[in-house]
């Protein structure tokens, strides 16, 4: 499969994204529940909701996209353009919604899920946790970044309706289309008071909920991803519609505009439950798949029924191949997980080397800052570790999931290891790594040397995503073990680590060969290297 420009195939980002959806606690976590608030007071004094910040910045991303130009689009170009007046969002604590959405996308950031790849995900888990009856929306991984900020041009509440449609109708979507995106788009979530005074506040429904907020929400149920907003509008009750309709001022009433610019036939289409459900998984895909030109989106990513959530090779002492890992599985889409995971260990001509059953699987918990998160149902881990018989090329589980597994070159973690200076206060310095990786020694030459990389977030400016950096260095011969030999280098950060605490990964090379990429961080209990604080010794 091709590799992006960080080295990274379309397979890798699909599966990372597997992963996460099915840990309990990861992407969920920050907005879950649906009111939750990951950064600032809790909603009842902010009026700050993750899940909404979340889903906006989907809107301010995308809606700058020219799609004639084959330019712009969902691609983490907001990240260079928080403080532009027409991204304003004043957080309970000073920062720009779209900088907290970004820092909590790095709580998890690794070099498989570009920033725009996670923008998409964070509407996935926001109508995840919003709407628990939502089946995942069209998700794609493939996303790439760009480097820089896009041109101006996200609609205003003051902007007349003609250049919110031509704003609309640049990023490829129709009338219709435009008055289907705001309706799904305020569904959750609410105007601020500090965003905008002349909107909240001389309105007879500020603070109507929840009170004392400064926050005057699109409709009664601003924490569910429903068509209340729109049932709402059309039967004058509750919200009304909400502060774009009912403000006094009339100029800010862009959601009146918007949704009569039709005779309402838009909005009453989408009043039932069903409809609008509908009409909102599709139209947010249209969102996520605006990408600029010549961008190759996967598959849509469902979380498949058995998948790893890790796995890795590594070397015994005594020179014996070992392969272990977790193997994970939903109930949504496989039913009742079975107390163990059977798989098998296949060579490169489909016959099995090998087969083998995990330890017993563990019922991961939901529990999610008091709620249970299952949108993909129960989700169980199965341990297992095994020794691997030279000539495999991949395992095979439950008859259902297979992954590749590469035997003639890969990094040996067990003999790999992280010096983590400390900073004077107490904080970690950059680290150095010294990486062993091991080849098949009858695939190596006299004056064979290998290329390591080193995969790492660096920070960039005017955008607080990371800029996946690739540092490159050289292993050179140690010692043989068993059928292998050892080559050994080392490699340093090449910087300051992005805001976050994102993962590092290592991979190597050997002509056209190159082997998995491994977790290599200091900061996590999940990277696999030792620690060492003499790399001379280790
Ligand atoms: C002409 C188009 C649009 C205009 C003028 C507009 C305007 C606004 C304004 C003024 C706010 C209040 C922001 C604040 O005070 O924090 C807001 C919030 C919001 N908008 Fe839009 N919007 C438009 C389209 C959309 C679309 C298409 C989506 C779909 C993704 C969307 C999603 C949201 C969400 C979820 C919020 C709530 C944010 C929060 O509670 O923090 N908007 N919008």
């Amino acid at each position: 499969q091709a590799l992006d420009a960080n080295g990274v195939s379309l397979d890798e980002k699909v599966l990372a994204i597997e992963r996460l959806l099915m840990t309990p606690g990861t992407i969920d976590f920050p907005v879950t529940p649906c009111d939750f608030n990951l950064n600032s007071a809790p909603i009842n004094i902010a009026g700050d909701q993750t899940a909404a910040q979340w889903v906006r910045t989907v809107f301010h991303d995308f809606i700058t996209a020219d799609v004639k130009a084959g330019t712009g689009g969902l691609d983490a170009s907001i990240g260079f353009e928080a403080d532009r007046d027409e991204n304003l969002g004043i957080t309970f604590k000073g920062n720009s919604f779209i900088n907290e959405t970004i820092i909590g996308f790095n709580l998890f950031s690794e070099v498989y899920i570009s920033t725009a790849d996670f923008i998409a995900l964070g509407l996935a888990a926001s109508l995840n946790a919003c709407d628990s009856g939502t089946p995942i929306v069209r998700l794609r991984a493939g996303r790439i970044d760009a480097t820089r900020e896009g041109p101006l041009g996200v609609p205003k509440p003051e902007d007349s309706l003609t250049s919110a449609t031509d704003a609309f109708a640049k990023a490829g979507f129709s009338n219709t289309e435009m008055i289907q995106a705001v309706a799904c788009g305020h569904s959750i979530g609410s105007v601020h008071k500090i965003d905008f005074p002349q909107i909240v506040g001389n309105d007879p429904t500020l603070d109507v909920s929840p009170p004392g907020t400064g926050a005057d929400t699109f409709d009664s149920t601003p924490f569910k991803f429903d068509n209340t907003q729109v049932q709402e509008y059309l039967t004058g009750t509750g919200k009304r519609g909400g502060p774009l309709v009912t403000t006094q001022n009339v100029t800010m009433q862009s959601d009146l505009r918007i949704f009569k610019s039709d005779n309402n036939a838009t909005v009453k289409a989408m009043s039932s439950a069903a409809s609008f459900r509908n009409t909102c998984l599709t139209i947010f895909a249209k969102m996520l798949d605006t990408v600029p030109a010549g961008t190759a989106l996967s598959n849509p990513v469902s979380p498949r029924p058995w998948i790893t959530k890790e796995t890795h090779l590594d070397l015994s002492p005594s020179g014996v191949v070992q392969y272990s890992g977790n193997i994970s599985t939903q109930s949504k889409a496989a039913g009742t997980a079975p107390g163990t995971a059977s798989y098998v260990y296949l060579t490169s001509s489909g016959s099995t080397a090998k087969s083998g059953q995990s330890q017993a699987g563990r019922l991961q918990n939901t529990n999610v800052n008091g709620v249970i998160s299952e949108p993909y149902g129960k989700i169980t881990d199965y341990s297992f570790n095994d020794t691997i018989p030279a000539g495999v090329t991949s395992i095979k589980i439950q008859n259902s999931y297979t992954e590749n597994i590469n035997m003639n070159i890969f990094v040996v973690p067990s003999q790999s290891f992280i010096k983590q200076p400390t900073n004077p206060d107490g904080s970690g310095g950059i680290a150095s790594y010294l990486v062993r990786a091991a080849l098949l020694t009858s695939l190596s030459t006299s004056s064979a040397t290998l290329t390591g990389t080193f995969y790492f977030p660096s920070v960039q400016p005017n955008s607080v995503a990371p800029k996946w950096t690739r540092t490159t260095f050289t292993l050179t011969k140690e010692k043989t073990l068993g059928s292998y030999t050892i080559f050994k280098g080392q490699v340093t950060e090449p910087g300051v680590h992005a805001t976050g605490t994102g993962l590092h990964h290592v991979d190597v090379q050997f002509s056209s060969m190159r082997s998995a990429k491994v977790l290599a961080s200091s900061f996590t209990p999940r990277s696999f290297f030792g620690k060492c604080a003499d790399l001379t010794k280790c």
